[in-house]
């Protein structure tokens, strides 16, 4: 018989749920065994583009002298786990045997041409105090001991980052997830997007989802594969970027291009959904225009408002980090950080090459529906370790730490090294 890994099983909701019990759990895995599982015209240019099983019953154990939970029901198999009635109407929709992975013809924002100069990288991550390693007060983690896995693993985790902003509210709104294998990261990652897509599709008719440039577009590949390229309705899918470098889209710098390759050339979005920005204009100007292409979508009724703040509110923020905190093109110590009017601004100096670049606002990023922060490598310690202090002044705020949504969950996917300055882990 073909052996799988051992699973997490516990959730931040069971953790949270096993009061009294909730330091003890630090971390909770299960032995099982396989199983089979199976608007309008917004934007004016368009370009070509490129293209239940069962569960056996779980066996913990003690490790390391922590001590194991156990868990309450069997993995349910993709397509999702129904938290609610939207979500179970969701999965009911999501199979649409129609679609095939044909190439896509993308519309944008815009259409070529810009700087590609650069500039050398400041060592972004001297600028995060190395500290020493802290517990993590009330926290929870899960993790994995096996690269790999045949579904995604329910994965969870923590709770309580108690950090920038440290409200108890704030802290309940996060979860940190930690995986062995960046495998299980990607599996858990795409399970986690397929899932909001389809709450969002039942809810509204269509996933507004953003994404960012770097290591996260690997992450996502799983998306590209059964079952999710089968199972998600990708033809309500409308993409953004939150930050864009002004390199032309056939540009090795740009992140239109490297999401194009890695992801969206390879499942059946329609090309009017994927809002590229305008490589042939300023960062100025194509800041501008990609506010008014939102507007145009939030007008269309594409795009939602959010009622807290007014901004809008995309179904998912996928957003990676640097290793100097930043997110987006919202780089530490940069005026931008502190933009409050505007939805999207623009940079000429980032430090992280290349130097012009588009970028989501705070209020835009923070007014998400959902938050993915995908953080991975040792070389991002420092400034998790930071987003996770307890004390913190809020002076020195890393942009990552900034991130703070108004409504929805702020969801960490991370790996042991990107989180090996947190003692508890
Ligand atoms: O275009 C960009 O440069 C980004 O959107 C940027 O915010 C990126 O997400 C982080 O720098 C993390 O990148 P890595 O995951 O590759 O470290």
């Amino acid at each position: 018989m073909e052996h799988t890994p051992l699973t997490p099983e516990i959730t931040l909701e069971q953790a949270l749920a096993n009061k009294g019990k909730e330091k003890n759990i630090k971390m909770a895995f299960s032995l099982h065994f396989p199983r089979h599982h199976g608007a309008g015209e917004p934007c004016p240019h368009r370009e070509r583009g490129g293209a239940n099983g069962e569960r056996d019953p779980a066996v913990h154990r003690d490790l390391d002298g922590i001590k194991w939970s156990t868990s309450p029901h069997p993995l349910v198999p993709f397509p999702f786990v129904p938290p609610s009635p939207a979500a179970a109407a969701a999965a009911a929709v999501a199979v649409d045997a129609s679609m095939s992975a044909s190439a896509a013809v993308s519309s944008t924002c815009a259409a070529a041409s810009s700087t590609t100069s650069r500039r050398s990288l400041s060592s972004p991550a001297s600028r995060v105090q190395a500290t020493p390693r802290r517990s993590l007060p009330s926290r929870l983690v899960a993790s994995r001991t096996s690269p790999r896995s045949p579904v995604v693993p329910p994965v969870y985790a923590t709770a309580s980052p108690g950090g920038a902003g440290g409200t108890t509210a704030a802290a309940a709104r996060k979860k940190l997830l930690i995986f062995d294998a960046e495998e299980y990261l990607a599996e858990s990652l795409a399970k986690y997007t397929a899932r909001l897509s389809g709450e969002a599709v039942a809810e509204r008719g269509a996933f507004t989802v953003a994404l960012s440039g770097g290591s996260l577009i690997k992450a996502l590949r799983k998306l590209t594969e059964s079952p999710y390229l089968e199972a998600v309705e990708w033809s309500k899918w409308h993409v953004f970027w939150v930050d864009e470098r002004v390199v032309p889209k056939d540009h090795a710098d740009s992140n239109y291009k490297l999401a194009m390759d890695g992801l969206l050339s390879k499942v059946p979005i329609p090309a009017s959904q994927i809002y590229a920005i305008n490589d042939t204009l300023s960062a100025e100007g194509a800041a501008d225009e990609y506010e008014t292409c939102l507007k145009q979508l939030v007008n269309d009724g594409v795009v939602a408002i959010s009622e807290v703040t007014g901004f809008p509110k995309l179904d998912l923020m996928l957003l990676g980090m640097g290793p100097d905190g930043h997110v987006a093109s919202l780089f530490p110590g940069h005026p931008v950080v502190n933009e409050n009017l505007k939805w999207v601004s623009y940079i000429k100096d980032s430090p992280k090459p290349p130097p012009e670049r588009i970028t989501f606002t705070f209020p835009l990023v923070n007014s998400s529906a959902h938050i993915a922060l995908v953080v991975t490598g040792a070389g991002k310690a420092g400034a998790v370790h930071k987003a996770f202090s307890d004390k913190q002044s809020s002076s020195d705020l890393l942009p990552v730490e900034m991130v703070s949504q108004q409504e929805g969950v702020l969801t960490w996917f991370t790996d042991k090294p990107a989180v090996s300055m947190l003692s508890s882990i």
